[in-house]
């Protein structure tokens, strides 16, 4: 068996965000989140379930953090619950919840832990929502006061910063579809709150950059590698349209200080279009230092006239699919790593990598062998595209434990720790002590 060594500081780790483990939802001052108030709609979520208590992280971090020692990480993605910092989204700070998160990122050095923060994933203030939320463009001024506020507090202590996690999700499920907080079904919204997403990311990058601190700022964008299902012309122009539209949405713009085609396109067929100053790009291309990629899956596409929206149907891979239902496909990871540092040359982290998988506890343990299959070919991947010339800094498995997955519930289990939620007690999965292998030999055997 040929051993795959990683590069020697190579970052090791894994990820959560603060509505999907923390719990305390209105605890110790903190303010309503989207998606507390989304959580709590009838019908919202599966069996009506949702974050008030999670994995109950507020209160348990240290046994967490000691879990993620055990395992032997070298960083953890977590994000900062707005609202628990600004319960009104600006003005009065909570100090109760600016001291949660001294008390974790202090835990987290004291066991040798990077912590790499997500700024904004998805739990926008409430009282941010009832003024506009992201289809009001004051929202991206708060964002980078609240941003600033916590470089203040965290800038020495923190290395890695990223602004936002997946805007076009965010956009999308949340504004255009309905799926996610807070629940809007207008298509011209998730434009403006996509634009607005962007200008909150540019002026906190500028936030960063002016305070002079010493870390890396980036941002985290979805991404799905995208495949023609025949090689014909109509196939091979839908893969760009695709492409265009899932993955390069939120990068174009900060690289190339434009949106990319398809989008006026969208606007266009829907008669849509939505205005804004032109000079939003120079804040919203202000140079960041790594892109933050989250990768699950790849897409078909073919072409499709009858689709009015992208001209284009996805079809479904013949490989075996994870409890999401997406297939498993890990050379999309080399794929887009290969094409979007051949497009963008910067550094990429991946800040997420994992599978659902219907997890059992039984006599103590989770046997979780699929996932380890799944983690071992895409960390296989990930090397390849750094042997054939990728500067990938980091991998971080989704997730560290089993959370709130969103308009799912807690019906699917991505963490490498199984929570048994009715007692809050952690179990650490095969994957876990899997996962403790690879960091401890930087690497894996092909
Ligand atoms: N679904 N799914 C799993 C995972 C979700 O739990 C994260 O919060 C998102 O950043 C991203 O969608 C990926």
């Amino acid at each position: 068996m040929v051993k795959l060594v990683f590069p020697k500081d190579f970052l090791w780790g894994t990820a959560t965000a603060s509505y999907q483990i923390e719990g305390a939802w209105n605890e110790d001052g903190k303010g309503e989140s989207t998606w507390d108030r989304f959580s709590h709609t009838p019908g919202a979520i599966y069996q009506n379930q949702n974050g008030d208590v999670a994995c109950d992280h507020y209160h348990r971090y240290e046994e967490d953090v000691k879990l993620m020692a055990e395992i032997g990480l070298k960083a953890y993605r977590f994000s900062i619950s707005w609202p628990r910092i600004f319960p009104e989204g600006r003005g009065k700070i909570n100090p109760k919840g600016v001291s949660f998160y001294e008390r974790l990122i202090n835990k987290l050095l004291e066991k040798n832990i990077k912590p790499a923060i997500t700024l904004y994933h998805w739990d926008l203030p409430q009282a941010l929502e009832d003024k506009g939320g992201w289809l009001n463009r004051d929202t991206a001024k708060y964002f980078s006061e609240y941003a600033s506020f916590i470089f203040y507090k965290f800038g020495d202590m923190v290395p890695i910063w990223i602004t936002l996690n997946e805007p076009f999700v965010n956009a999308f499920l949340g504004y255009a579809w309905g799926w996610h907080a807070p629940g809007k079904k207008d298509l011209k919204g998730a434009f403006v709150a996509g634009h607005n997403l962007l200008l909150a990311h540019g002026l906190a990058v500028q936030a960063y950059k002016e305070g002079g601190y010493n870390g890396n700022i980036g941002i985290t964008i979805n991404v799905a590698a995208v495949y023609p299902y025949t090689n014909s012309e109509e196939d091979l122009r839908a893969v760009q349209v695709q492409d265009a539209f899932e993955n390069r949405w939120f990068i174009e713009p900060i690289f190339r200080k434009k949106y990319p085609e398809v989008i006026w396109k969208i606007l266009e067929k829907n008669y849509l279009s939505f205005d804004f100053p032109i000079s939003d790009f120079d804040i919203i291309s202000s140079p960041i230092d790594f892109l933050g990629i989250n990768y699950y899956t790849r897409n078909i596409v073919a072409h499709d006239e009858s689709n009015k929206f992208l001209g284009l149907k996805r079809i479904e891979g013949p490989n075996e699919r994870t409890e999401m239902g997406w297939e498993i496909y890990p050379d999309g990871l080399y794929d887009i790593l290969i094409q979007l540092y051949r497009d963008y040359k910067i550094p990429i982290y991946i800040t997420e990598n994992g599978a659902a998988y219907n997890d059992k506890l039984e006599n103590g343990k989770v046997e979780d062998n699929k996932r380890i299959e799944y983690l071992r070919e895409h960390i296989k991947r990930a090397y390849f595209a750094i042997r054939d010339g990728v500067d990938l800094r980091g991998y971080f498995i989704w997730s560290l434990m089993d959370n709130f997955e969103w308009a799912h519930g807690y019906s699917k289990r991505f963490g490498i720790i199984y929570v048994d939620y009715d007692t809050q007690k952690r179990i650490l999965k095969d994957s876990a002590y899997f996962y403790k292998k690879v960091i401890e030999e930087n690497g894996i055997e092909e």
